[in-house]
């Protein structure tokens, strides 16, 4: 094995997500989320799979970060669920559903485990969603409401922020291709709601600003896109790609506007916004997530909606249980892209994992070895990175647990520790004690 040393300091940890893991969505008063609504919805689900039990972390969360702490964890990602904390998603707080994540925050740092909290991971209150949810404009201020009750509640004890997790994603597969809650398929409404989303996340660290005294961020998910051959279509359909994926959140954040090629990608669709709303979005942050699980390949395909590309990963090429090709290269490429793009602040890599079809339990194992070489390649790709000059300043797994993987259920596994959901038995795979061997010797195990 090759010593790799990553800085002094960095920091190892974890992630998951409220509606895939917690459990009770309507317990103590909870509201419910779009997710619940999706989930019961036949079809929606593969087997109609559903986070009404998950890994039942309402309950179980103490016994969760006791595992955390004997993997050697240091820190740990999640995300609130809104409707826990506003029923309504906005006006009354249910203080049950507050009081859950701040026993959770309490109890990680009674272990030693920093806690970062993500405020939106996908879980609209069912309530606004009622109300236009993504689409309605008052969404920035429900939005920025709802973090000013989480700010007041945590921060201090938790130091890092992040507003929305993926917001690509959220668009994407909400509201053009109906994969995920709210499930619509409109070219229209998409780029409203991806503007939406932004000015939420802009209004969300200006109410920061004023009360909070730590770091905020965002976390976004990104594919560097490479053309499936040198003709032409296929570098201008991956260029659009790119845009769409990669650049349509973080530019406005950091420029004050669209990529050029979005007027190209949505067409009519396109809307113009006024100035105002570039400066709401253009609020400083403090650190960048990556959300980073493979590359993408692009062949130009004009059937392939919006963008007129298809991903076609290349004959031979190893492909994880949701058919994403390993491509560890991929994720030095875009942190150092990220550092010369957006410029030199800190950034985490808030997510990297791998579903892959997991061995039975056999005394008491789980011998994941791909999953092993997965972490060990990517791990590895940090490294690059951060010897390239890259500020990268932590590594959150995903997942802790296997979990609910939204629209694909139970079916695909990402944790490193197994969970039996009929028992909901906890058992780390070979791959959560590679990972704590990672952590003991701070990147050397990789
Ligand atoms: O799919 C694995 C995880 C998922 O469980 C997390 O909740 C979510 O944050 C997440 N984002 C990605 C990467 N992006 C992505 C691309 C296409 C469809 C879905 C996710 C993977 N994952």
């Amino acid at each position: 094995m090759t010593r790799r040393e990553f800085p002094k300091g960095f920091l190892w940890g974890s992630a998951t997500a409220a509606y895939q893991i917690e459990g009770s969505p309507l317990a103590d008063g909870a509201g419910a989320s779009i997710w619940q609504r999706f989930s019961h919805t036949p079809g929606k689900t593969v087997n109609g799979d559903t986070g009404d039990i998950a890994c039942d972390h309402y309950r179980r969360y103490a016994d969760d970060v006791k595992l955390m702490r004997e993997l050697g964890m240091q820190a740990y990602r999640f995300s609130v669920g809104w409707g826990r904390v506003l029923p309504d998603g906005n006006g009354r707080v249910n203080e049950k559903g507050l009081g859950f994540y701040d026993r959770l925050v309490d109890t990680l740092l009674e272990n030693g485990i920093e806690p970062l909290c993500t405020l939106y991971h996908w879980d609209l209150p069912e309530a606004l969603d009622n109300r236009g949810g993504w689409l309605n404009p008052d969404i920035a201020n429900w939005f920025a409401d709802y973090a000013s009750v989480m700010y007041r509640k945590l921060d201090g004890r938790v130091k890092k922020w992040a507003t929305l997790n993926e917001p690509w994603v959220v668009t994407d597969g909400g509201y053009l291709h109906g994969a995920l809650a709210p499930g619509h398929e409109n070219l229209f409404e998409t780029p409203i709601a991806s503007h939406h989303l932004l000015r939420a996340h802009g209004a969300a660290v200006k109410a920061y600003r004023a009360e909070g005294k730590n770091q905020i961020g965002i976390v976004v998910n990104i594919e560097p896109k490479h053309p499936a051959s040198d003709d032409p279509a296929d570098i201008a359909a991956t260029k659009r790609a790119d845009a769409y994926m990669n650049r349509q959140y973080l530019d406005p954040i950091f420029f004050g506007r669209y990529p050029g090629e979005m007027k190209e990608v949505f067409g009519e669709a396109w809307p113009e916004w006024p100035a105002e709303d570039y400066a709401l979005i253009q609020q400083k942050i403090d650190w960048l997530g990556l959300n980073y699980y493979t590359r993408g390949v692009t062949k130009a395909d004009p059937k392939a909606w919006p963008v007129g590309g298809r991903n076609e990963p290349p004959k031979g090429a190893v492909l994880t249980e949701t058919g994403w090709e390993l491509f560890p290269k991929g994720l030095t490429d875009t942190l150092v892209w990220m550092k010369e793009r957006y410029g030199d602040l800190p950034l985490y890599v808030t997510e990297n994992g791998a579903a892959m079809k997991d061995p039975p339990i056999a005394g008491g194992r789980v011998q994941d070895q791909h999953r092993v070489d997965y972490l060990r390649t990517h791990l590895s790709a940090v490294n690059d990175a951060i010897k390239a000059g890259v500020d990268v300043r932590g590594y959150m797994v995903w997942s802790l647990l296997d979990n609910l993987e939204w629209s694909l259920g139970y079916s695909k596994t990402f944790g490193i520790v197994h969970v039996d959901f009929k028992t909901q038995q906890r058992t780390p795979k070979d791959s959560a004690r590679f990972y704590a061997e990672v952590i003991a010797s701070n990147g050397g195990a990789a």
